[in-house]
């Protein structure tokens, strides 16, 4: 396990463009692999278990943290949990892959500093506070309540951009995908 195959670690306040880029990624690169986190918030909208995440009870997933199936978890907010199983880093090299992660900032890290130099962690940033703002009102998906949760966690976030290898200013989305292709597409290839 653990012996093959390189990892992109996608990280970036809530609402900066991390699903977008990662997105756009995916269908550039066949052996790039989304890693779908566990959570225990429920689905929203069109999402699907085992597609966009493995939507878990909170007691399931403590069980899971018990018998150490995480590579790294976190209460992202308040009562909610996410994680990275370790089934799917295995899942994905396995089969010949690459893995993509959409995680929040602490948990970017903590992966890049398990995985070295086999990993590529970027940081996604947006302009301004309040781009974000508009980008997570835009998206239709939160309450109020959770932009305004999202928006504090933000401002603690930024200040670790200087932790990451690479930083992609998500301001025009065309030349934004252009960068992450080009960044992503040379660490693949080294
Ligand atoms: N540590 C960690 N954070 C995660 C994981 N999966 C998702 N997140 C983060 O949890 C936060 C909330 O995700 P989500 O509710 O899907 O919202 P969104 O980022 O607003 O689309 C985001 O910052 C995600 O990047 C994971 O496996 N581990
Ligand atoms: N460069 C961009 N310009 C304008 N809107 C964008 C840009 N990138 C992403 N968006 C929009 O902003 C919202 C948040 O993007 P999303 O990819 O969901 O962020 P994250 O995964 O980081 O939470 C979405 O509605 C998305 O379509």
């Amino acid at each position: 396990m653990f012996s093959k195959g390189k990892l992109v670690i996608f990280s970036a306040p809530s609402g900066s463009g991390k699903s977008t880029l990662v997105n756009h990624l995916l269908k550039e690169y066949p052996k790039l692999q989304f890693s779908i986190s566990a959570t225990s918030r429920a689905p929203r909208g069109e999402e699907k278990h085992g597609e966009h995440y493995y939507f878990l009870s909170p007691e399931e997933f403590r069980t899971r943290i018990e018998a150490a199936e995480f590579l790294e978890w976190e209460e992202v907010y308040e009562g909610t949990y996410y994680g990275t199983l370790r089934s799917e880093v295995s899942r994905i090299w396995d089969a010949g892959g690459h893995v993509a992660f959409d995680i929040d900032v602490v948990g970017g890290l903590n992966l890049k500093k398990h995985f070295g130099k086999r990993a590529l962690a970027v940081y996604v940033k947006v302009a301004s506070m309040e781009i974000l703002e508009q980008r997570l009102r835009g998206r239709g998906t939160d309450s109020e309540e959770k932009i305004a949760q999202r928006l504090a966690k933000a401002e603690e976030e930024s200040l670790r951009e200087p932790e990451f290898d690479t930083v992609i200013l998500n301001d025009d989305l065309d030349r934004a995908c252009t960068e992450v292709s080009e960044v992503v597409g040379a660490f693949l290839n080294q």
